[in-house]
């Protein structure tokens, strides 16, 4: 059997990753992978799930997920990555796409993946398309760089690092317009909290309680209820009603006011713009952050433009302000995205896995943001993901440790 050949292709903030993808796939096929022409490829990405999710919620029909009850949209992302990518291996391709294929995936999860690719890597083709240079799989010997739509041979520069991503903003976090109505203290307090669904035991024992400007990282591997607990915060879940579960003060499920929870939260997490393609100006997407609508529907103040000033100002944004959010890069986009969730200055500000997808430079850029955010306001930060980041500078780390009872909380 012939060896088979295998690809990295480093993937920057300027490269046409989408037309790449689309290209390789349907053709024309680009030179430098003429022996893949007419041969069979499938994509492993995020924008596959998606349209798998979709197909599920519209016609409830399952593909990827057969063998299970849940629904895919339900199912942790890691879980909905692993089922990807036993679909995708049962189709036998002749090559695979792999679109950051570790991303939200835990240290476990990861390996476990690396093995599956070793392997299939024997039978197949891949090709990686990789933002983090720690990501690249062992087994590639060519490796590329998408600089915009052409592809140029990388060598030996992988370890450089991007000059313009150097960290440097230029002022203080910009103060809101009007301060917060919440004057307490404890912003949200989980006492004994207890989550299943059917027989499967997601939480248990949950006490962890988030003060006026704290930063907490929350960690905890794939499918240990990380996005279960935060959504029992944003208001999506009802498994905390009846609970012991306190948020700005109220207990959940006493007749409190959904709008002024929301209003006191500011979130974000990159699945909120991987499906956006609403055509507003950057400077239009943090003004919304103010009126809580994306892109603006209402006249803005002049106060207002001037404090999306400041933001972009801050971000070295300022000169793209008119530039249509979707055409600007993953990174930047990310960057608005914060501003427009902290620019009310929320009591309370959740990320999560916010640095999935960007490269080593964009991560460092975003983190150094985050731990400014979180020094320069009296915000108080939880940042999610499934690993420890390396730069980001919490004060407390809440980790969820799984069990077959449910996972337990740890404070370290
Ligand atoms: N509606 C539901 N029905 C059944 N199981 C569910 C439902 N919602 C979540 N789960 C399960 O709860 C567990 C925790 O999921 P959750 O998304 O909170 O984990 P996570 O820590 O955020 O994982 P990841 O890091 O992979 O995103 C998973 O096993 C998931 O399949």
């Amino acid at each position: 059997m012939n060896k088979k050949e295998h690809w990295a292709i480093f993937i920057n903030n300027d490269s046409r990753k989408s037309l790449f993808i689309k290209n390789i796939l349907e053709g024309p096929t680009p030179l430098e992978f003429k022996s893949l022409e007419h041969k069979k490829g499938l994509l492993f990405s995020k924008i596959t799930l998606n349209k798998f999710i979709d197909e599920e919620e519209r016609h409830d029909i399952k593909i990827i997920n057969k063998n299970t009850a849940q629904k895919l949209k339900t199912m942790s992302s890691g879980e909905q990555k692993k089922a990807l990518l036993a679909y995708i291996f049962q189709l036998k391709p002749d090559f695979i796409v792999l679109d950051n294929p570790f991303d939200n995936l835990d240290t476990d999860s990861q390996k476990d993946l690396k093995v599956s690719l070793q392997n299939i890597s024997k039978t197949t083709s891949i090709i990686q398309l990789i933002s983090r240079k720690a990501d690249m799989l062992p087994f590639i010997s060519n490796l590329m760089l998408l600089d915009k739509s052409t592809l140029r041979p990388q060598p030996q520069s992988i370890g450089k690092e991007d000059a313009n991503t150097g960290i440097n903003f230029s002022g203080r976090i910009p103060l809101p317009l009007t301060p917060t109505d919440y004057k307490g203290t404890v912003l949200i307090e989980f006492k004994n909290i207890n989550v299943a669904y059917g027989e499967k035991k997601i939480l248990q024992n949950i006490n962890w309680t988030i003060k006026k400007g704290e930063f907490w990282q929350l960690i905890g591997k794939n499918g240990s209820g990380k996005s279960t607990l935060l959504s029992m915060i944003t208001g999506d879940n009802h498994k905390g009603y009846g609970q012991q579960l306190y948020l700005f003060g109220q207990r959940k499920g006493s007749g409190e006011s959904v709008w002024d929870i929301k209003k006191r939260i500011g979130y974000y997490t990159p699945a909120m713009t991987d499906k956006f393609s609403g055509l507003h100006s950057a400077m239009n997407m943090v003004i919304s952050g103010m009126n809580d609508s994306i892109g603006l529907y209402l006249r803005a103040t002049e106060n207002q433009k001037a404090l999306a000033k400041e933001w972009l100002t801050i971000l070295d944004l300022w000169h793209l302000r008119d530039v249509y959010f979707a055409e600007l890069s993953t990174g930047q986009q990310r960057m608005i995205m914060t501003a427009r969730a902290m620019i009310k200055h929320p009591p309370l500000l959740i990320l999560d896995e916010p640095t999935a997808g960007l490269d080593d430079g964009n991560a460092r850029l975003f983190i150094a943001l985050v731990n400014k955010i979180a020094k320069e306001s009296e915000t108080a930060v939880v940042f999610v993901s499934h690993r420890k980041e390396e730069g980001l500078e919490p004060q407390h780390t809440y980790e969820l440790i799984q069990s077959p009872q449910g996972s337990i909380g740890k404070r370290i």
